[in-house]
């Protein structure tokens, strides 16, 4: 059994599991290849390609695991909206709740309008590296709504905070349809063979507990409860070092932490019964390598001895990573004794 698998059980293993966010693209040259004449949404239609994005790092960087090839805003189509994706911008929503408030175009997640070849592109790759485990993944509800409530990125949830309080029952329709989304997608994934289902709510660390606990928790607490007991499931989060006791009162299997964290704090302070991933800073990967390697150093020798530990980064692999520092990462990770 994988290493990658053993932690997500629980069960002894050799060697610490490393995978990393965003490990397919952007930095990676097959990737970039592919992006000379493809579009985001073309490449996410294509199976064999979609297999070749999701492999390269696995053969590249020789981490545990790989992560589908797909984002988590494309979904959202088959709920009426229109999403593209602008050059280093992220995803556009034309038809966002900001600039048609009346939501009369939008509807109920319909399986037969997502016409992603994500089930077929799952099931290709495991074909072809049955020995790799795949991580599927979908967002966040509170991460995509704030997408396609603003209609581009909105970190600071500024607009979103805005409908919580003046349009609370849309708020509630856009997180209810986006919370069936979620669980139908990540169903979709588990079906075709998925190790784990890691939702990315990127941006809820933006919000006060109260706010969460009261308008985020009901739907990850629905997502929960529908797929416990399926496949492990990893919670993503960051800037939530205000919001720990709320996360970790969510059913999920795994907590996937961001770097302004300190893991084995985290576990003595919460104990042991929920799985830790993370949580070195993406931006010294991506900036100052030799700090990169001394703080990856550091990170897995206080976990080494937690079965249900995998390395991973605090957020998603930066656009100007290089390929050598991360590999390295996976070395000295890999190198540590358990
Ligand atoms: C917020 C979010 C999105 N998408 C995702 C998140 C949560 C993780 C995070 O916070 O980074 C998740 C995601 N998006 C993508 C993956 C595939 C797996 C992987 O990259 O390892 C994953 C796991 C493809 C993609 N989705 C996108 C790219 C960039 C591709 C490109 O521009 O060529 C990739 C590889 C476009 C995208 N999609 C999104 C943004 C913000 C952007 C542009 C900025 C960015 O790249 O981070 C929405």
């Amino acid at each position: 059994m994988s290493d990658f698998i053993n932690a997500l059980n629980g069960e002894y293993h050799s060697r610490i599991p490393v995978w990393f966010m965003r490990q397919a693209g952007r930095y990676m040259r097959g990737y970039s290849e592919f992006r000379k004449s493809k579009s985001i949404k073309e490449l996410c239609m294509n199976p064999e390609i979609i297999r070749e994005i999701t492999y390269e790092p696995v053969r590249e960087l020789g981490v545990d695991s790989a992560i589908i090839f797909f984002d988590i805003m494309l979904p959202a189509e088959a709920l009426g909206f229109r999403v593209d994706f602008r050059e280093n911008h992220g995803p556009v929503i034309e038809n966002s709740i900001a600039s048609d408030p009346s939501m009369k175009k939008l509807h109920d997640f319909n399986i037969s309008d997502f016409y992603y070849p994500l089930e077929a592109s799952i099931r290709n790759f495991r074909e072809k590296h049955s020995n790799v485990p795949i991580i599927g993944f979908a967002g966040g509800p509170l991460t995509i709504a704030s997408y396609l409530m603003a209609g581009s990125s909105d970190r600071d949830l500024l607009f979103l905070k805005k409908t919580l309080g003046s349009d609370t029952s849309s708020f509630r329709r856009i997180m209810e349809m986006v919370t069936e989304m979620v669980i139908q997608v990540s169903k979709i994934q588990i079906r075709a063979g998925s190790a784990a289902i890691q939702i990315f709510d990127s941006w809820s660390g933006n919000l006060s507990p109260n706010t969460f606990s009261q308008f985020v928790k009901p739907y990850l607490d629905e997502i929960v409860s529908d797929l416990s007991g399926l496949v492990p499931l990893i919670y993503f989060s960051t800037s939530t070092a205000g919001l720990l006791k709320n996360i970790y009162d969510l059913g999920f299997d795994f907590l996937s932490l961001d770097w302004r964290m300190d893991l084995r704090e985290v576990m003595e302070r919460y104990g042991t019964k929920k799985g830790i991933q993370g949580n070195l800073d993406p931006s010294l990967a991506e900036r100052f390598p030799e700090q990169a390697f001394k703080e990856a150093m550091m990170i897995a020798k206080d976990m080494r001895d937690f079965d249900r530990y995998i390395f991973n980064l605090g957020h998603g692999v930066l656009p100007g990573t290089d390929v050598k520092t991360l590999k390295k990462i996976v070395e000295i990770v890999h190198g540590v004794e358990r």
